[in-house]
């Protein structure tokens, strides 16, 4: 893989797909139809998933390519490949609150090693550069010229003082009982991957995950968390989450600042 062309293409990419979204984003109405797994999926979805999967076949076209809305293309045994959620946080998109991202990651050897998240309505757009650094950059975003960027790293946590991030519309109990094993200053709520990007920017040190989730969700804010400093493990076992497993789906898992004395399930 060639790691400054995959770098380019990826932040090129997601900002072609973050300005179809916003079309339609701003758009008086937009249809929302319900997938069989009764999640929402939208116009958005579909146009931003056709325009990076065209993108990302075109240039890698001997790298295996994984996306939420192919379903063909979840039925493959892969450990290195590219993974794309063309519209993470549809239900913050539909509901128009802002928190929806554009995900591409690169999966090496079952682990996510490239990656840009991208949430054009916040304006925030967050990738590894090609030696897998994390970085911020500040925009109005060129799609051709990169702008200022900047390094982020996590925080160094407070473990008597904890800032918490957990999902906006999948928060439960299990998710409440298990922050409140800790010592918690503030907790927060927001949508879509950029839960691993508060972390990876210090804005969280933690982001526990005690409910369903697909890789595809997860494989880019992982990449930028881990360029970041930071790391994501399984819940059960505190073992990496790993990638390319059967269906794609994720175990429950905690993203945090390594820092952060984690507790047990
Ligand atoms: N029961 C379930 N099964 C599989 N994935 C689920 C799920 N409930 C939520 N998700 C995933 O969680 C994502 C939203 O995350 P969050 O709650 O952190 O905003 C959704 O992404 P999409 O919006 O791309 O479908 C969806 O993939
Ligand atoms: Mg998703």
């Amino acid at each position: 893989m060639d790691l400054v062309k995959l770098t380019s293409v990826m932040r090129r990419l997601a900002l072609e797909a973050g300005d179809k979204i916003m079309e339609i984003y701003n758009s008086p109405d937009f249809e929302v139809k319900t997938k069989s797994d009764e999640s929402p999926v939208t116009e958005a979805d579909e146009a931003a998933d056709a325009l990076i999967s065209a993108g990302l076949r075109a240039e890698f076209p001997d790298v295996a390519l994984v996306t939420e809305e192919q379903a063909d293309s979840h039925d493959q045994n892969v450990s290195t490949f590219l993974i794309v959620d063309p519209l993470d946080g549809t239900k913050e998109f539909v509901k128009r609150r802002g928190d929806f991202t554009v995900n591409i990651a690169y999966v090496m050897d079952g682990s996510p090693v490239r990656g840009v998240v991208y949430a054009p309505a916040k304006d925030r757009l967050f990738y590894t550069d090609a030696g897998g650094n994390a970085v911020e950059e500040m925009g109005p975003f060129d799609k051709e010229t990169v702008g200022e960027t900047k390094p982020i790293r996590v925080s160094t946590p407070d473990n008597n003082a904890l800032l918490v991030v957990a999902s906006k519309s999948h928060r439960d109990q299990a998710t409440d009982d298990y922050i409140n094993k800790y010592n918690v200053a503030d907790s927060k709520s927001a949508g879509s991957s950029l839960k691993f990007c508060l972390v990876a920017t210090g804005e969280a040190d933690l982001y526990p995950r005690v409910g369903r989730t697909m890789e595809w969700d997860t494989a880019a804010g992982h990449a930028v968390l881990v360029g970041a400093g930071g790391d994501v493990v399984r819940f059960d076992d505190h073992q990496p989450l790993r990638y390319g497993k059967e269906t794609f789906a994720n175990p429950f898992f905690i993203a945090y600042a390594p820092g952060v004395d984690l507790k047990e399930a």
